[in-house]
Formats: structure tokens, C-alpha cells, sequence
């Protein structure tokens, strides 16, 4: 009972794809509050066709998905926006706003019709601000960003809207390792200090292992999901790639081209 409580959202039996093409199958787990989880997995494996199902974007094939205890499906959009946030790795249409007004599109769901925005609203676009480190570029046009500072804004704006959970599709694509870490970091302390429960898609599987609370690994079969030390014991990252080619060193959570 205890667990289901604490669960934010439970996968069982899930079935991704597209018409009469299963892209994976057979996903299982399940993410507590204040949870940082990355998906792993090779190219074309089905990463964001999971994360656009999880998002309600498109229907899942077969299996549940239960947010806080009800099924997806359930939820009307309006609900939908006040559980759930969704950043993907398109570019926003609206780059032509400012930092501070593309964050606070975020309150949308809890701003009347003419979208005024309440003492409680501004607080939480400067807190989301201040997070993200973008009180000084808060009038900044979002063309006029780096890829980093944009990628930050678009996660500033899944904190503004204040869900219990966030969904984010490769959010360190185009990034130096500095950046990179810098983002994970961030939503680490998102997942960690404000209780928010994150999953992202990602190929940055050794940075994963290092700041994650749990993997799902895509792999095409059972898709393992776990602790990264216990995945690690259990050498799933060891058979995510051909062996000719890379190598997994458990001592060190890294991969090795194989010479
Ligand atoms: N709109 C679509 N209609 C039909 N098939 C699609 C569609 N979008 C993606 N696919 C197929 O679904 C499979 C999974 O794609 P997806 O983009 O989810 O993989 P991914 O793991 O995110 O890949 P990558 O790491 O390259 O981003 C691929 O075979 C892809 O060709």
C-alpha cells in the first residue's frame, strides 16, 4: 500500500510503437517521488517513442501507464498539464519571447483566460529562473541564446509549471561535457531538493551512471530497470553494445573501444 503511494508513475506490460509497427515491448517499472531517471538504449530503439507515449502524445499500443495512481488515459488535458510537463528536443516555435516570458508559459495551466499572472505565478517563474541560473538573461530573446542557455530555459519552464512529474528527450543533445553536467546537476537537485520525479531519454550513459537514481535500459528484450550499481553487477551495460567494438569497465561505470 505504502509503495503505491509513494509511486508517481507504475509502467506494467507497456507496448510502444506506431499503427501495426511494436517499436518495444514488455517495459516494466516504476518511480517514486524525487526520482532522477535516465532511459538508455541504441539508436532507434524506441527512447522517445516512449517518452512522447509517457507525455500522452501518442497511444500506447498495449499495457498501463499510471500517473499518481490513474490511468494516462483518464487524465483530461487540462489535469494532464497540472501533473505532468513535457520538454522534447524540438525547437520551440515561440523563440521570439523573452527568457522570462517563454518560462512563464509554464503557468499556463494554473492562469486564468487572459492569462494574468498571480503573486504565486511570478514566484515560481524567478524561482525557476534563479535555478537555471537566467536572472541575468531573463530579458534576453530566446534567438539570441546558446544551445545551453536555451536547453536550460526549456527545463526552467517544466519548473515553472510545477508537476510532480517531468519528461525531457535528450536534454544535453548539442552540449559540451561542461554543459552536459552542468544540466544533469541541475535536474538532479530538481529531482532531489524540489521532490520532482524526472525522467529524460539520453545517450550520455556513463553520466547517467553517475547521477541517476534509476536506468531503464532499452535493450529490445527485458529492458532492464534498476539502481545503476545493481544493473552494473548485473552486467546489462556490459551487452549493450557489439563487445568488438566497445566494451563496458565496471570498475570504472565507462566504456572502452575495443582494440
Ligand atoms: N512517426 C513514426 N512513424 C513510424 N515509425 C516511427 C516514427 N517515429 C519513429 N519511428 C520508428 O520507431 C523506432 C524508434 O524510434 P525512436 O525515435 O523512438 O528511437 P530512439 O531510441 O529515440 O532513437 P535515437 O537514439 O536515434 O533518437 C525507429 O525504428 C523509428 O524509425
Amino acid at each position: 500500500m505504502e509503495k503505491t503511494e509513494k509511486n508517481i508513475l507504475s509502467i506494467s506490460d507497456l507496448s510502444i510503437g506506431y499503427d501495426s509497427k511494436t517499436v518495444a515491448e514488455r517495459i516494466n517499472f516504476d518511480l517514486e517521488t524525487g526520482m532522477l531517471c535516465g532511459v538508455v538504449g541504441i539508436n532507434g530503439i524506441g527512447k522517445s517513442t516512449l517518452l512522447r507515449t509517457l507525455g500522452g502524445f501518442q497511444p500506447k499500443l498495449d499495457g498501463n501507464i499510471r500517473l499518481k495512481g490513474q490511468s494516462l488515459e483518464k487524465y483530461t488535458s487540462s489535469d494532464l498539464s497540472k501533473e505532468l510537463s513535457v520538454v522534447l528536443t524540438e525547437q520551440p516555435a515561440s523563440k521570439n519571447l523573452t527568457v522570462q516570458e517563454l518560462i512563464a508559459l509554464g503557468r499556463q495551466p494554473y492562469t486564468n483566460w487572459l492569462g494574468t499572472l498571480t503573486k504565486e505565478d511570478k514566484q515560481q517563474i524567478q524561482t525557476s529562473l534563479k535555478a537555471f541560473l537566467l536572472s541575468e538573461l531573463r530579458n534576453n530573446k530566446c534567438h539570441e541564446l546558446s544551445d545551453g542557455q536555451l536547453q536550460r530555459v526549456l527545463v526552467a519552464r517544466a519548473m515553472a509549471q510545477d508537476t510532480s512529474l517531468i519528461l525531457l528527450d535528450e536534454p544535453t543533445t548539442h552540449l559540451d561535457l561542461y554543459h552536459k553536467v552542468q544540466i544533469f546537476k541541475m535536474l538532479q537537485a530538481l529531482a532531489h531538493d524540489k521532490q520532482k520525479t524526472i525522467l529524460f531519454t539520453t545517450h550520455e550513459i556513463e553520466l547517467a551512471i553517475q547521477l541517476c537514481d534509476r536506468i531503464l535500459i532499452l535493450d529490445g528484450k527485458g529492458n532492464p530497470f534498476g539502481d545503476p550499481c545493481q544493473l552494473i553487477e548485473q552486467k546489462h551495460f556490459d551487452r549493450l553494445f557489439p563487445s568488438e567494438m566497445v566494451q563496458f569497465d565496471a570498475k570504472t561505470g565507462s566504456f572502452k573501444i575495443s582494440k
